[in-house]
């Protein structure tokens, strides 16, 4: 378990999904644990769990080690100039899980030589599944080691170049958005052929938890397993080529194309 205390600024979906996984998780006990956010009331379950409600950024700054940010990317930099007094280089972590926003952008408003870390998580943090890659800057050896740590309680954690953080926006943390509405889509097509929508749902998203089991215990490739499920002149193969016909695949990669174009030329 953790002692270093936290402070989450910005307390929205994710800020408050990470919150959930660190007491999720017991790494970080919630009386070390700050929350802020301007208007406070859609906090309570976390108050109610012990969790410091703050409104003043800079006080739950000076009172913590470890600074979390997931404010929106558009008035990050005005929040942090604005705090900028808070911050000591030789004390505090930045880590950042705001979109698009470098970690030495993040440096230059908090302060040269600030130990940095730029994570990406998912919103399944709040549940200990979270994928999350991580870059850092100016992050010492016993720092980095207590950072994947934590991280590591939150779900799978992965070093990436900086220059990948982007990618890594797309292809995990929206990648939550992708699957559920594949997840949804299902849901549909299940009603459609006789389910009740609570056992198409069930059905529905274990069988896509089955598959990704599949890889990630198995080490597979996707195709392999595919492979497996295609009887010759099957029903599984005529849907598959029919979802081809129409541009599966092909929907999911332009998808994830305007995504990343989305984030890096705005
Ligand atoms: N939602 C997601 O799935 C993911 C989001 N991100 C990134 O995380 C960041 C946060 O995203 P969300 O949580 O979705 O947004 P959000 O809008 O739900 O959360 C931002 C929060 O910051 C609060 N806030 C605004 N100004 C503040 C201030 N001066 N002091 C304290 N709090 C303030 C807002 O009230 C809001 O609750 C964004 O930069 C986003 O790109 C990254 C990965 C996944
Ligand atoms: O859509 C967005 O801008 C954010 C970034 C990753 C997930 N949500």
């Amino acid at each position: 378990m953790s002692t270093k205390k936290i402070a989450i600024i910005g307390g929205g979906n994710l800020g408050s999904a990470i919150a959930q996984g660190l007491l999720k998780s017991g790494f970080t006990q919630a009386q070390d644990i700050i929350i802020t956010k301007r208007n406070t009331g859609t906090l309570s379950h976390l108050q109610e769990l012990g969790v410091t409600i703050e409104k003043d950024n800079a006080k739950a700054i000076t009172q913590s080690e470890i600074i979390l940010v997931a404010l929106k990317p558009y008035n990050v930099k005005e929040v942090l100039q604005g705090l900028k007094s808070a911050f000591d280089p030789k004390r505090h972590v930045l880590i950042s899980v705001v979109t698009g926003v470098s970690m030495n952008e993040l440096e230059q408003i908090v302060g040269e030589g600030m130990a940095v870390v730029r994570a990406m998580p998912n919103t399944a943090i709040a549940i200990q599944e979270s994928m999350t890659c991580i870059c850092h800057k100016n992050v010492s050896e016993e720092q980095v080691t207590w950072i994947m740590k934590m991280f590591d309680q939150l779900g799978a954690t992965v070093s990436i170049d900086e220059k990948l953080m982007d990618a890594a926006t797309v292809l995990g943390a929206c990648g939550i958005a992708y699957a559920l509405r594949f997840i949804r889509a299902n849901i549909q097509g299940g009603i459609e052929i006789g389910f009740d929508v609570r056992t198409a749902n069930l059905i529905a998203a274990q069988t896509v938890k089955g598959a990704a089991e599949l890889l990630i215990r198995e080490k597979r490739h996707p195709e392999e397993e595919i492979d497996k499920v295609t009887t010759p002149k099957g029903c599984t193969i005529a849907g598959l080529n029919e979802m081809e016909h129409q541009g599966f695949s092909s929907s999911l990669i332009k998808g994830i194309t305007v995504s990343y174009n989305k984030i890096v030329k705005g």
